[in-house]
């Protein structure tokens, strides 16, 4: 777990907080994103976290440990560390790359063999195949997918990721989010992940941060993001979000929930709570009704929602 308490971030020779006095926790095995016009704090913010700056003020805790009472290099070695530019050695081949930590760390030889070519293929590079290229000799995607090796090498809990896919093409990006949501489910690893793409955030994230002036606007899940907006900013933010993307991430039990729709006499197969509006779109596309019905587990009735719910969606602040 990671607990961030008053901490903030003023540069040497400015006059404002890059970072304002901001508290959070993040659980364990939590997947992050944060949001954020550029200039905001988010990059700061994440390198606080490991050290890479030292906050002007307030604690961060990992797992109820104080990090500035770690010993920097120990801390660094327990946080895997991704950013836009790959940063591998280009004289390293991928194997020593990725190696980096387990040297420092000591390893055996066998056993550092080993672990590279394991996290080759967490990432789905074929071993034989990669370990003994260079860097130059690969795509951007396959560059940012031994970064990402890299990063988990030394077997970290967690992944601090700073813009990791903002270099590579739209068709590799979506591969390597599908790739990374893989990987963490498998590994149950605590990812903060920041991005500028809306989509990614939303897509990747158990809950996103969205950052403004150094400032947490709101930190939630997908559904309190577009249902209850903490203020003009972030239903501003949102607003570019067409309805068919909304109707991805928007999930179906919190939509009753927090209007509380009234009842209508449901005519086709129930849809379950946690799935999103886009499932009871094609209900409605599916067979002709004036509502579906909402359930929870196990079965029990929540609530209805009808086509005129999904209008009314489309006059909500966010949307
Ligand atoms: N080393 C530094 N010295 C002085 N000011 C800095 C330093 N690093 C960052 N800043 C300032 O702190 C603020 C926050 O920067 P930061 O890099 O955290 O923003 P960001 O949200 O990650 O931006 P982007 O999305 O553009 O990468 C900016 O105003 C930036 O100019």
């Amino acid at each position: 777990m990671i607990q961030v308490e008053n901490v903030s971030k003023r540069f040497p020779k400015t006059q404002a907080d890059a970072v304002q006095p901001t508290s959070f926790t993040v659980a364990a095995g939590e997947f992050i994103t944060i949001l954020g016009t550029s200039g905001s704090g988010k990059t700061t913010l994440m390198k606080m976290i490991n050290r890479l700056y030292e906050p002007t003020t307030g604690t961060i805790y990992i797992n109820g440990q104080d990090t500035r009472q770690m010993d920097v290099n120990v801390l660094r070695r327990r946080i895997g560390y991704v950013i836009q530019q790959h940063g591998l050695f280009e004289h390293w081949t991928v194997a020593q790359n990725i190696a980096t930590v387990c040297q420092i760390l000591k390893w055996d030889k066998a056993k550092i063999a080993q672990r590279v070519d394991e996290t080759l293929r967490l990432v789905q590079l074929d071993p034989d195949q990669y370990r003994n290229r260079h860097p130059h000799q690969l795509s951007g995607g396959e560059q940012q997918r031994v970064g990402i090796a890299r990063a988990l090498a030394a077997d970290p809990d967690i992944l601090l990721m700073d813009e990791p896919f903002g270099a590579v093409d739209a068709v590799n990006r979506a591969t390597l989010q599908d790739e990374i949501q893989q990987i963490q489910r498998q590994t149950h690893k605590t990812i903060i992940f920041v991005t500028h793409d809306i989509d990614e955030a939303l897509k990747l994230g158990d809950r996103t941060m969205l950052f403004r002036s150094g400032v947490i606007q709101q930190f939630a899940t997908q559904d309190e993001l577009f249902l209850q907006p903490a203020n003009d900013f972030v239903a501003d933010f949102l607003k570019v979000h067409d309805q068919v993307t909304q109707w991805r991430y928007i999930h179906a039990g919190s939509l009753v929930q927090t209007w509380q729709a009234a009842a209508h006499t449901p005519t086709i197969d129930p849809v379950a709570a946690d799935q999103p509006l886009a499932v009871v779109v094609e209900h409605f596309l599916k067979a002709p009704a004036t509502s579906v019905t909402v359930v929870d587990v196990p079965h029990q009735r929540c609530g209805e929602l009808t086509l005129a719910d999904l209008a009314r969606l489309a006059e909500a602040p966010s949307c």
